[in-house]
Formats: C-alpha cells, structure tokens, sequence
C-alpha cells in the first residue's frame, strides 16, 4: 500500500444512546474518517433496544456501562486494521448522552491508570464499577427524588434559578439521590460518579476526568451563574457527593494527555491532548457553529431548540446549561414533542397525504393566515403541557374545525409562534445578525421553512446535523489546543463548512407576526387555564 502523507487531525466522539460513533478531522476541518459501533446490532450480549434497557417497572431506563466501553475497543481496533495513522492525533474531545451517570467502583483508579495494552480495555474494567447498568436520559424513575430537592431548594423556580432547570426525573443529582436510597452499599463503595461524558474522557485520560461545566448543568446540582456545585442540592441527594463528583472544569479545558495505554497498544503520540468530554447537545451546537443570536431548529419526531443566550431567565420549561464554546455565555433546550408527528397526522387529513399538497395549501395562504390560529397537540406536549387541538378565527372565537389549507397553516404557523414565544420566555432574542439553523426532516420541505423564516423574521440556513456531536467535539477538541491563547471558537472553525440558506423573510412579515404573536401568547394561556396539566 502507498505510504499514506501524514494527516494531522483531531477525533471527535460520541458516546449516545444508540452508539458509539468517532470522526476524524483535519486541520482544513474536512472530516476523513468515520466509523460507529451500534450496540443493538454490535453488541448482541448485551440484548439492549434502542441501547437501552426499560425495565418492567416501565420507568427505569439503564444501560451497561460495559458495553460502551466494549464498543469503544471495536471501533480502535477497527481504526488500527484499518491502518488508521493514531500518531497524527493531536488531540481529541468527545460527547455524551447527558445526564446518564456512571459509577467508579472503589479501586478502579488504579487500574485506569495501569491499564495493560496487551488487553481490551473491556477485559480490564469489569469490577471497576459498582453499579453495572448506568441510568439514562430516558429514565422517568425519580420523580419523588424530584419533589424533595425543589423542596429543599425552596420551590422548582428557585430551583431552575439555581441550576438552570427545574427539577427532572432524568437529571443526575435525582438519579444519583436514588441509588444512595435503593442501593446505600453501591453508593457507598463508589469512590467516583462520573457523566458519560467524564466517562468516556477517563478512559482515553487513564484516570479520573473531571465533569464540565456544560453538562454538569444537566444535573440540577451545579450554580450555572457560579458555577460551582450548589452545596444545597448536593446534601439534597446524598452525603459525601462532592468528593465523588470531583470539581467541575471550563468545557474547554485540556483535562491531560493521552493514558500510555493507548500510546503503546495503538501509536497515538504521548502528546496527545484529551480536551474536557461535554453533553451530546452542547457538542451539536459546537458542530453547528452557532453564534450569539442564533437558533437551531431541530424539526424531528419531537422539534427541539437550540438557543445561544448572553443573559438567561430561568423558567419552569426547558432547559440552561452553560454554553460549551463561550464561558461568559449560556445555551438553552426548548423540546416540543409534537413535532413531525403532527405534522403527518395533518397532512394525512388535510393535503391527501402528499407533502406536495401540503406545500400547496402553505403557497395558497396568506401569512396571518386571515387572523385564524390554531394549536395541535395531539400527544401532552411538554412546552407547554396542554394537550388537544383548539382552533380559533380572527376574533378569537373558538371553532371546530377550518377548511385544508388554513389547518395546514395554522398547524405551522402556531408551530412555530410557539417557539419563538418560548425561546423569548427564556431570554432569546432575534438580534439583526441571527440565523436560524433547521436540521431533520421537515428542513427539507422549503415552505415550511419559509413560515420559519417570516415568523421569526430571520434568515433560515439548513445543514447536515447527523454527525453534529462528534464534529463539534473535533472542533473542541482543535480549540483545545489554542488553549491558552484566546483565540474564540468562531476563529477557531472559520474553516468549517457552513450551512446553506434556504428562506428569507417574506415582506411585511415582521408585522404580520408582530401582531399575531400576543395573540397567540395570550390564547395558549387560555388553554392552559382550561385545560387538566398532564396526570400526575
Ligand atoms: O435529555 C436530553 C437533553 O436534556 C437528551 O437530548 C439526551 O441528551 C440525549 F442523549
């Protein structure tokens, strides 16, 4: 085979839910190399689905720790059959799925750090941890957990002023308030709780790495404002956690050079930097490029928003965590769980199925819609929790039903007033400079990104987020490396693709939506007060 030409890159990582997927990138930004290691179809043992274990109660959600590090040693040893050059790596950051939390068996230090490169990594951590199926995201276990710690704290919007969020079922500070409850012998022989994140970083680190700031705020344990550990949450949820935890770390910290295990069993250079591992979403929004002002659209089963913000207002919805690329600044996480789903669900109804004709009926509508507005809820939405559709004409008078077109309408236009509402409520603001960022499937449909664009009076860009999080860990991990010397973020991915533009707002958009979006404000509110919360 031809001598390949050195290559100087850096790995980005993803440890999420369904798999473990790696890029390569190089100092141009382009990516060269990509491999994953699905756990369902990879790694059969573990009898996972969707990477998960739901356990009867219907409310646990775990995954074995074992597994992600099995499925890392697949895609190493793949990436050295496949004669991947590891020396060129300059450094490497990586993600994971937020708020799971992993378990460091008292010990288990010793032997990250004198790992053997004769061996797996697998075969040399299997009593490292002491509890071996980590809970996840997905877990809604905990919600007694969740009362006690707003109790403690003075209330959910105390809570969320402290931390970023109110309390949830799946952040750490409840997951870990219940294993110390269910399993005290487990809690008390951990000499380490780790994020998937922090995990997956003391693996390549050989020793302990330190959370960071960014999904450390999924935890409901960490002062975003301070950010330090919130004395208050954390006696709330168990004795001794700060020693566990150990102390958060900016999201751009080198956290240490590469464990000699993988210098010796796969040729990575020992200079090689391990910069601090983050949360999968702020990675995406890293791999995104956002800037101060933008938004990303994510149109999926359920719609999710990325916000950048400069000064946060906590709420009882959604989501703030530090920003992963700016110290100073902040992100926020708006879901919207009736996403493409009801938008399917009325094309069905109202434009025969056909995408085509569903683009038709927003061309052959007027923005404003006439004045008629419209909300779909076809599932208990989550921003906010009102469920149901409630249709309303011009003069706010409820009705049951409008013709095709206007439903069409009136489902994408109240989409996407809604968002904007929400991202306001929790500080965003549309500056002159913002572009709105629309990834998943709907971004493929123009019209629909042309009400995006009129309602948010904003340009519309789309781009490619499939492998969002390990391309903004790359990017990280590139910034990593001008630590010290200010450079930003944004210098630092210049190079970067960028997104495409797709839509421009509409003349008169701004006010038409001006004046719709009170409106809209103000009728939500009226459901709310008429309609049941969600079953307790
Ligand atoms: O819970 C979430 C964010 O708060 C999910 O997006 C997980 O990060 C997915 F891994």
């Amino acid at each position: 085979m031809a001598e390949q030409a050195a290559r100087p890159c850096c790995l980005g990582w993803d440890f999420s839910t369904q798999q473990v997927k790696v890029v390569a990138v190089d100092a141009e930004l382009n990516v060269f190399y990509e491999d994953s290691v699905n756990f369902d179809k990879d790694l059969l043992e573990f009898g996972t689905q969707g990477g998960v274990h739901v356990h009867e109660d219907g409310l646990t959600v775990t995954s074995p720790v074992l597994m992600w590090v099995q499925a890392l040693d697949i895609i190493l040893e793949r990436m050295k059959a496949s004669g991947f050059d590891f020396s060129q790596v300059l450094a490497l950051s990586g993600a994971g799925q937020q708020h799971g939390s992993v378990y460091w068996k008292a010990g288990a230090s010793h032997v990250l750090t004198s790992l053997s490169p004769d061996l797996l990594l697998h075969k040399q951590l299997q009593a490292c941890f002491s509890i071996r199926d980590s809970p996840v995201w997905m877990d809604s276990s905990t919600t007694v957990q969740c009362r006690r710690l707003e109790a403690a704290v003075g209330g959910a919007q105390a809570l969320s002023c402290l931390t970023g969020s109110r309390a949830y079922e799946r952040f750490t500070g409840n997951q870990i308030a219940k294993i110390y409850q269910q399993n005290p012998e487990a809690y008390a022989h951990t000499e380490r709780i780790s994020l998937v994140s922090s995990f997956a970083a003391s693996l390549f680190l050989g020793s302990y790495a330190p959370i960071d700031y960014s999904d450390g705020s999924g935890m409901n344990l960490l002062q975003i404002q301070d950010k330090v550990w919130s004395q208050v949450c954390l006696r709330a949820c168990a004795p001794h956690l700060e020693e566990k935890l150990g102390s958060p770390v900016p999201s751009c910290s080198v956290v240490g050079a590469i464990s000699s295990y993988f210098v010796q069993r796969y040729g990575f250079p020992p200079g090689c930097k391990v910069v601090a591992f983050t949360g999968d979403n702020p990675a995406s929004l890293a791999g995104m490029k956002l800037e101060e002002g933008d938004i990303a659209v994510s149109l999926g089963t359920s719609d999710t928003l990325f916000l950048w913000l400069q000064e946060p207002m906590a709420a009882l919805e959604g989501h703030i965590f530090c920003n992963p690329v700016d110290a100073q600044h902040y992100m926020a996480l708006l879901c919207f769980k009736n996403g493409s789903l009801m938008r399917e669900k009325i094309r069905d109804e109202s434009a025969s199925c056909s995408w085509s004709d569903f683009s038709e009926a927003l061309q052959s509508t007027e923005m404003g819609n006439g004045g008629n507005l419209g909300f779909y809820f076809d599932v208990m939405e989550i921003t906010p929790e009102i469920t149901g559709r409630h249709r309303f004409s011009a003069e706010n008078r409820q009705v049951s039903a409008f013709p095709g077109a206007v439903e069409i309408r009136a489902l994408i236009e109240g989409q996407f007033m809604a968002k904007r509402i929400h991202a306001e409520g929790l500080g965003y603001r549309v500056m002159p400079k913002t572009k709105i960022l629309a990834t998943g499937g709907a971004s493929h449909n123009r019209d629909i990104l042309q009400v995006l664009a009129d309602v948010f009076g904003a340009p519309v860009y789309v781009t490619d987020t499939a492998n969002s999080a390990c391309v903004g860990s790359a990017y990280r991990a590139f910034h990593g490396l001008a630590a010290g010397t200010d450079v930003p973020f944004s210098e630092m991915v210049k190079l970067a693709p960028n997104p495409r533009l797709a839509a421009t707002p509409s003349p008169g958009a701004s006010q038409v939506y001006e004046a719709l979006l009170p409106r809209y404000a103000k009728l939500e509110q009226r459901i709310l007060s008429q309609t049941p919360g969600p079953p307790e």
